[in-house]
């Protein structure tokens, strides 16, 4: 049951495949030169998000993923075939580690060596709303009240095992996707229950809706211990926006500990809702609470989604190719992002030319040049900015600035 939304893998790149030493031998073509081909690249490994897929299953059975090794190359010049790619298809929401590892992984790179690791993978689900709270507390009776989903119901403790989704559609195009998640017990953040296995699924919500069995003996204790359990598993889950749900006011006891509960809870300033999800008594003001939450947030999170397209297109700087005229010696350097930044850089000025250089450093165009065979004297152009390329012992690389063919300018040191 753990494995439908966990799983491990192996993947392994391609192994570039071997050059070969081959010199051309020709009637009438006494020097012939060096023939050997190159050895073909190896296949890549890459990872794709199936929208048809709702869970790593899959992965239970297909462990390993090995892309294609590259053809050797072979005499007479010829090449060898490129390594297969190979695509692993997961599901959305699927959080890609290598194993033991915070970081992504990057697995697609070239070599001769195909880089292999392990990953883990886990699903977590793209829902808005979590519905959390205790055992039996009428988490999932909310969800299918509140959306089409018809979650098994039962009067006894842990009735749902695994995660329920449903839909909560108000008018038009405001809805939100909630997700019944197991009782919280206490203890849950060492593993009691079941509940600290699917806490993580709330990881990605918005926010909360904390369902209080109104009924038990103690309502006020059973909600401060299962925030407790929020707290100790991830601050950071504990921290979302809630609204308080007190259910099961059709009963007796709960309508008699209701004023109390409210009273206290107020009193720390939490805002509290009561309902009877049996009876679908008070449980749209409990869900449209919810939404409200989930707009204000959405708010916060756009702003958010700008900064990172700003530092996306930093990011996207770093993508550039070369190629060498050989008859003028003039190395290329294209790539849209470093084009931008080379128009917005006055390059007048020495400060700013010397931040243009360490963008060029940063980028790696220098090691690149240095690798591909960039000569001393050699024109380098970058966008309209045209450098010259001098003893690559300095760290700097370049010479001089030169735009256009017109204006020169020397740079006397650069450190
Ligand atoms: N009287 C009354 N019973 C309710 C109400 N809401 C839920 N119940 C009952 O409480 C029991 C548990 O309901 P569930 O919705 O399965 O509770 P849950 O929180 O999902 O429970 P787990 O999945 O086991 O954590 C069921 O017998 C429900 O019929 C309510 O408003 N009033
Ligand atoms: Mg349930």
């Amino acid at each position: 049951m753990r494995c439908f939304d966990r799983a491990k893998i192996f993947a392994k790149a391609g192994d570039g495949g071997n050059g070969v030493v081959a010199m051309r031998r020709e009637k009438f073509v006494p020097l012939g030169g060096p023939s050997g081909g190159d050895g073909g690249r190896g296949g890549n490994v890459y990872m794709e998000v199936d929208g048809s897929m709702n869970s790593l299953l899959p992965f239970r059975n297909s462990v390993h993923f090995r892309a294609g090794r590259g053809d050797h190359g072979r005499g007479q010049s010829q090449n060898g075939a490129k390594g297969e790619d190979v695509v692993i298809k997961v599901a959305p929401g699927t959080v890609v580690r290598e194993a033991g590892k915070e970081e992504v992984p990057r697995i697609a790179e070239n070599g001769a060596e195909g880089p292999e690791m392990w990953l883990e993978l886990e699903l977590k689900l793209v829902a808005d709303i979590g519905i959390v709270g205790a055992p039996n507390a009428g988490k999932s009776t909310l969800l299918s009240v509140i959306s089409a989903a018809q979650p098994t119901i039962a009067n006894y403790p842990f009735t749902t095992l695994l995660p329920n989704l449903g839909v909560v559609s108000f008018d038009y195009d405001s809805t939100m996707v909630v997700a019944d998640l197991p009782g919280l017990l206490e203890g849950a953040h060492r593993g009691f229950g079941l509940g600290h296995e699917f806490l993580r699924h709330t990881e990605r919500c918005s926010a909360l809706i904390h369902v209080v069995d109104g009924s038990s003996q103690q309502p006020e204790f059973e909600f401060d211990a299962v925030r407790l359990e929020l707290e100790l598993f991830s601050p950071e889950i504990a921290e979302k926006p809630y609204v308080v749900a007190f259910n099961k006011m059709d009963l007796p006891d709960a309508y008699e500990n209701w004023p109390s509960f409210k009273e206290s809870l107020e009193a720390r300033g939490i805002e509290v809702f009561c309902m009877s999800a049996v009876k679908r008594e008070g449980t749209h003001e409990v869900s449209s609470a919810a939404y409200q939450l989930l707009r204000e947030n959405k708010v916060a999170e756009d702003k958010l989604t700008a900064e990172m397209v700003r530092k996306q297109q930093t990011a996207s700087i770093n993508e550039f190719e070369i190629t060498h005229d050989s008859t003028t010696n003039t190395w290329h350097v294209v790539g849209s992002g470093l084009q931008r930044f080379v128009q917005m850089t006055n390059w007048r000025y020495v400060d700013s030319g010397r931040r243009f250089q360490h963008v060029l450093e940063a980028c790696g165009v220098n090691k690149s040049l240095i690798k591909l065979g960039v000569k001393e004297g050699d024109t380098v152009i970058v966008g309209d900015m045209e450098m010259i390329w001098h003893d690559a012992a300095d760290t700097s690389g370049f010479s001089n600035f030169r735009k256009g063919s017109t204006e020169t300018t020397k740079w006397p040191q650069w450190k």
